[in-house]
C-alpha cells in the first residue's frame, strides 16, 4: 500500500526556483515579499461555497477539555460551528512540546546556507524549504518550514553531521504521540457522525482511515520589517484528515469566518489546535467546514509553529461516509485528492463536487 510520503513525492511542485530568503541579512520588505489585500484573498471567492454559519464578532475558537464526560458532543459540535478547536488535558507533556520547539528554533537558527544542505529535492517531499502552495501566489512568504515524514536522519545528518540523535529523538517521540492523539480525536469526531470501528461494513471504502499516518512540519516566521503587508504563511485549507498545530506563545493563526473577516486565534497555554481538513470535510459530506487559514508574521517576535498532518494511506478512497444521504462529493483516492490539490489548490473540492 503506498504511504502519504510516496503520494506526495509522485505529486511534486516545482520549488526549485523558490528558496527561503536569507531573512537575517533584510532590512526592509522586499517587493518580492509585498503582499496587495487582492493577492491574499486571491482564493476567498473560490471558497465561498465551504463558508460556515456566521458567528458574532465575540465568538473565538472553543477551549475543550479531552476528559469532560461531555467530549464527543463538544468535538463534533466544535468540528461543525468551527472546524477548529483548541484541545486541553490532552496527555502530551508540555515538555516534550516545548523540547520540540526549542530543537525547531535551533534548526531554523542555522545560517541560510547551512540550513539549504538540507533544501527539499525537487522530487522530495521532505526536508527545508518554502510551503509546497508557494507557487499559487505571484507573491513569496515570510515563512520558512522543514518537513518531516516518518524518519529525518538523512536530513538531519545533512545539517548536524556529528549531532543529529538528540533533534531525530525528539522529533520521532513528538510524531509517535501526536498520531495517537490524532487517533484519539478522529474517533471521537467519528463517534459524534455514529460510525464506529465495529460498524465497518457500513464504511468499506474508508477502512483504511484506521491506519492513518502523519507528517510534522515546522514553521518559522521571523520578525518582520513590515508584517502589516507581509505574508507569513498564505490562506489555504489542510488537505488532509485534521491537522494538531501547537503554535508557541507568539500570536500569528487567523481564520477565516463568513461575514467578519480574518479572525485571531491566539495561543492558549498548555493548549494545541485543531482543525478539520479537506479530507475530514469530504467524510463528513460537507457537515465540517475545512477551516481557511494563514499565519502572519510579527515585527518584534520570531514565531515558531509545528503543524502535524494526519490522514489515510494513499490508497484509501475516501468519500462521504456511507451512512450520510445524498453525498455532495464523489469518492477519490487520496493520492488523487493530493493530484487534484497540487494543480488547482483551493479549486479541488469544487472538482469533485456533484
Ligand atoms: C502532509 C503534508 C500537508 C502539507 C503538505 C505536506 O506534504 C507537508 C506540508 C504541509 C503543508 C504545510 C503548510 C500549508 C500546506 C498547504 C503546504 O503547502 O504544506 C500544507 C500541506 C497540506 O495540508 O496540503
Ligand atoms: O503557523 C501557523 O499558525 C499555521 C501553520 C499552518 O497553517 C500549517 O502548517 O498548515
Ligand atoms: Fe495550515
Amino acid at each position: 500500500m503506498a504511504t502519504l510520503s510516496e503520494a506526495y513525492r509522485d505529486n511534486p511542485i516545482d520549488l526549485q526556483h523558490i528558496i527561503p530568503l536569507d531573512f537575517d541579512s533584510v532590512h526592509e520588505l522586499p517587493d518580492s515579499h509585498t503582499w496587495s489585500d487582492h493577492v491574499n484573498n486571491l482564493y476567498l471567492e473560490k471558497y465561498t461555497y465551504l463558508k460556515h454559519t456566521p458567528m458574532d464578532e465575540e465568538s473565538s475558537v472553543p477551549i475543550i477539555d479531552l476528559s469532560a464526560p461531555n467530549v464527543v458532543e463538544l468535538v463534533g459540535n466544535a468540528c461543525e460551528t468551527w472546524g477548529m478547536f483548541h484541545v486541553v488535558n490532552h496527555g502530551v507533556s508540555s515538555i516534550l512540546v516545548d523540547d520540540v520547539e526549542s530543537h525547531a528554533q535551533q534548526l531554523f537558527s542555522l545560517p541560510t546556507q547551512h540550513k539549504l544542505k538540507a533544501l527539499r529535492a525537487p522530487d522530495g517531499a521532505t526536508g527545508y524549504g518554502v510551503a509546497r502552495i508557494s507557487p499559487f501566489f505571484s507573491k513569496l512568504m515570510w515563512h520558512e518550514g522543514f518537513t518531516i515524514m516518518g524518519s529525518i536522519v538523512e536530513h538531519a545528518k545533512e545539517l548536524w553531521p556529528h549531532d543529529y540523535e538528540d533533534f531525530c529523538n525528539v522529533m520521532d517521540n513528538y510524531q509517535k504521540k501526536m498520531k495517537s492523539l490524532a487517533y484519539q480525536i478522529m474517533l471521537l469526531i467519528l463517534k459524534f457522525l455514529d460510525i464506529t470501528k465495529e460498524g465497518e461494513e457500513e464504511m468499506i471504502s474508508t477502512s483504511s482511515i484506521y491506519e492513518c499516518e502523519g507528517a510534522l512540519q515546522l514553521n518559522s516566521y521571523p520578525c518582520c520589517p513590515d508584517p502589516n503587508r507581509a505574508i507569513g504563511l498564505a490562506p489555504h485549507t489542510d488537505s488532509l484528515l485534521l491537522t494538531i498545530l501547537h503554535q508557541s506563545e507568539t500570536k500569528g493563526l487567523q481564520i477565516h469566518r463568513n461575514g467578519v473577516g480574518w479572525v485571531a486565534v491566539p495561543p492558549v497555554s498548555g493548549a494545541l489546535v485543531v482543525n478539520i481538513g479537506d479530507l475530514f470535510h469530504i467524510l463528513s459530506n460537507g457537515r465540517f467546514p475545512t477551516v481557511y487559514h494563514r499565519a502572519v508574521p510579527n515585527q518584534d517576535a520570531h514565531r515558531i509553529s509545528v503543524a502535524y498532518f494526519y490522514g489515510p494511506p494513499a490508497d484509501t478512497i475516501v468519500g462521504p461516509l456511507n451512512k450520510l444521504p445524498c453525498p455532495r462529493y464523489r469518492s477519490l483516492t487520496v493520492k488523487e485528492y493530493i493530484s487534484l490539490k497540487n494543480k488547482h489548490l483551493e479549486n479541488a473540492l469544487s472538482l469533485i463536487k456533484f
